[in-house]
């Protein structure tokens, strides 16, 4: 029979060993100390029959950047259920508990990244965050010369080298431009640890972790962390260049780190696999087709609080609504709800008023972090204008001016 514990100290090898089969990786090998760090076991959910682990749901405890806030939130990862163990409820039923732990610790929301787009929907998940990736032929792609302002670019210079070397700046740059950036995450030293841990493994063929932080007189304000493919074929070199993030504080640095990235002699092609929707490049660049952008997903949210997170983030134009949400799962996180917010002030408490507005808590979800807008949704037929012009008067208030953008998986 199988039963459902919370996870203890030493539960970390067997529920990795159980998440390295279920993701398909044969898990030699792939022991990792800065992973294991990150366990936080009485987050987690199992599952167990007899003696061993059949399922897992996992919790990191972060902040989440949302617009014009920061709040706690639970991050869920490494969700696992053993192939002999399949579609007989238990992901429903850690997850579901999982969502109460979250909701019952005063986490506001529950954010993730999903395997597959079809699972999370059924537990009131919305996809809240979108990426852009690109897979740049860099002989046909370049920035744009004219829109350079090569009288802001002078005076910055750049400095490279194995990422761990510029570990205090990168940290110190990321902390400056966290609270701003919606879906940006807090990463405290063991986070670091992780995110700068570069295991050959992880490579994927590719070289060391460098990171390239550009300075402006003496003061950093950006980097970029990536790694160097090399590659030669019968035409000659054929390397590659994979970025994994880019953190500015300045334009200018953002053109200046680009324009490294994409000039790098004996390299073909650049790829960024965890680009913003709103990815500053395709605004620079010569010709934007260029750039192979494709499309994905990205930060699944949960609203477990729906006064706490409302409440918890700002609004882009003044606000007056009354939303009725439904709740299905977990119907005590449902009910009416005032918001009133702006720039720079929120409320939202329960209301016995007339709703404007009707939609489930996925919806609201996925408006949550600016990265969609009402309207698509109520074009979707995902939000029900229960008076008429409400769509239209709230729409802009839950935009934001920067697309939300998670930069890491976990
Ligand atoms: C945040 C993350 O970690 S994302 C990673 C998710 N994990 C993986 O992809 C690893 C491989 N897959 C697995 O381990 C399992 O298939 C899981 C965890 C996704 C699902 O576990 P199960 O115990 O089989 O799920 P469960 O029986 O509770 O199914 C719940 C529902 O989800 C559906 N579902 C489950 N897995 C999938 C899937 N991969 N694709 C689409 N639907 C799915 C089921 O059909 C079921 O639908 P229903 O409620 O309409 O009947």
């Amino acid at each position: 029979m199988v039963t459902f514990r919370a996870g203890v100290e030493g539960d970390y090898d067997e529920v990795n060993q159980l998440v390295q089969r279920t993701f398909l990786n044969d898990g030699a090998g792939r022991e990792w100390d800065e992973e294991r760090a990150l366990f936080e076991p009485a987050r987690s959910v199992l599952a167990v029959d007899g003696d061993q682990v059949v399922g897992h749901v996992g919790t990191y405890t972060r902040e989440l950047t949302v617009p014009g806030g920061v709040l706690p939130a639970g991050f869920v990862t490494c969700v696992a259920v053993a192939g002999t163990h399949r579609r007989r409820g238990l992901a429903s039923t850690m997850l579901t508990r999982q969502l109460g732990e979250i909701r019952d610790r005063g986490e506001a929301l529950a954010v993730l990244w999903a395997s597959e787009g079809s699972i999370y929907g059924r537990y009131g998940y919305g996809l809240a965050s979108r990426r852009l990736s690109f897979e740049i032929d860099r002989r046909e792609a370049r920035l744009d010369g004219s829109r350079l302002d090569k009288s802001r670019l002078d005076g910055l210079r750049l400095q490279a080298g194995p990422a761990a070397r510029h570990r205090a700046q990168v940290t110190d740059l990321y902390e400056q431009a966290r609270p701003a950036r919606p879906g940006f995450a807090s990463r405290d030293a063991r986070w670091w640890d992780y995110r700068l841990a570069d295991q050959a493994w992880h490579r994927d063929g590719a070289g060391p972790l460098q990171a390239v932080v550009c300075h402006d007189g003496d003061t950093p304000v950006g980097y970029a962390l990536y790694r160097f493919r090399s590659s030669w074929d019968g035409s000659g070199p054929n390397g590659e260049v994979g970025v994994m993030e880019t953190v500015t504080t300045t334009p200018a640095a953002y053109t200046v780190l680009w324009d490294f990235l994409l000039n790098v002699d004996l390299t073909r092609k650049v790829g960024f696999w965890l680009g913003a929707l709103d990815e500053p490049l395709q605004y620079l660049a010569n010709d934007p087709r260029r750039l192979g952008m494709r499309l994905g997903d990205g930060l699944w949210a949960r609203l477990l609080d729906v006064p706490a997170a409302l409440s918890g983030r700002r609004y882009a134009a003044e606000v007056d609504v009354v939303l009725e949400v439904a709740d299905e799962l977990l119907p005590g996180s449902g009910g009416v709800f005032r918001l009133r917010g702006g720039p720079d002030h929120a409320t939202c408490e329960p209301t016995t008023d007339a709703p404007d507005l009707r939609l489930d808590t996925s919806a609201l979800a996925a408006v949550y972090l600016g990265g969609n807008s009402l309207g698509s949704l109520a074009a979707a037929g995902r939000v029900d204008e229960l008076h008429p012009g409400a769509v239209a008067a709230t729409a802009p208030a839950f935009t934001w001016t920067r697309a939300p953008h998670a930069l890491e998986i976990f």
